[in-house]
């Protein structure tokens, strides 16, 4: 079962994903951008550019989600583990979809285009948990330190998450962020008890 944490910079993902690693100690933790591959390492370059392209950027973090699903993804689903991935293709419909709004040779809407590209080979999670903040918090917390960082994008970023909310209402369990750490753990622990069981 592939189960992905979502939400805006800040939001928690990564506090959550590294207290689960106790409950869960079989299933697989992994992320996006990925942090062992030179894909990954190529994303990260990117991110610290404030002159990136963004259309270049989106395909960036696609081959290193390509990369991630033939090789940790798909293995470890194979094996039948519970795969856990701080981001995934969500990040790229919200995140890309809002910087491509201002790509001006792209006459279609960027959101759709991005799932587009994704559609014929990403593999669908069973379950995202999305961690929901105002964009303003988060830019506080994630201290601003790349270009992602601010609230005005993040607010575009947060707008296109709701709409892939709306797209696919089934996936998704929406867990309040502004809530103190312990009870954000508890209500994810919560969903994923009742979707994948306790360990
Ligand atoms: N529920 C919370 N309330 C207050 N602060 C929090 C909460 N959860 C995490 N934090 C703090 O906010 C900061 C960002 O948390 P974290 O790295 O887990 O977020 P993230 O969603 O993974 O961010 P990013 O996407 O930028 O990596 C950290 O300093 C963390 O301690
Ligand atoms: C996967 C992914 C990420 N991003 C952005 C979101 C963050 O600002 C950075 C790095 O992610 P981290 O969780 O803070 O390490 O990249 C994105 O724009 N598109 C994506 O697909």
């Amino acid at each position: 079962m592939l189960v992905t944490l979502e939400g805006l910079d800040g939001s928690g993902k990564t506090t959550v994903w590294e207290a689960l690693q106790d409950s869960y100690p079989d299933a697989t933790f992994t992320r996006e951008p990925t942090n062992d591959s030179w894909y990954g390492d190529a994303v990260y370059r990117s991110i610290d550019d404030d002159e990136a392209d963004s259309l270049a950027e989106l395909f960036l973090y696609t081959a290193d989600h390509a990369d991630h699903l033939s090789r940790v993804i798909e293995p470890a689903l194979e094996r039948g583990d519970l795969v856990v991935s701080d981001r995934y293709s969500d990040s790229r419909y919200a995140y890309q979809g809002a910087t491509l709004e201002s790509y001006d040779r792209l006459e279609v809407d960027p959101l759709e285009y991005v799932v587009d590209i994704h559609e014929p080979f990403t593999i669908d999670p069973d379950l995202t948990i999305y961690l929901d903040l105002d964009p303003e918090t988060a830019a506080e917390r994630a201290g601003a330190t790349n270009k992602f960082e601010h609230a005005d994008y993040l607010e575009s970023v947060r707008a296109n998450y709701e709409r892939v909310l709306e797209r696919d209402p089934d996936r998704f369990v929406r867990v309040d962020a502004m809530q103190e750490p312990a009870r954000v753990l508890e209500d994810v622990q919560d969903v994923l008890a009742d979707v994948v069981g306790e360990e």
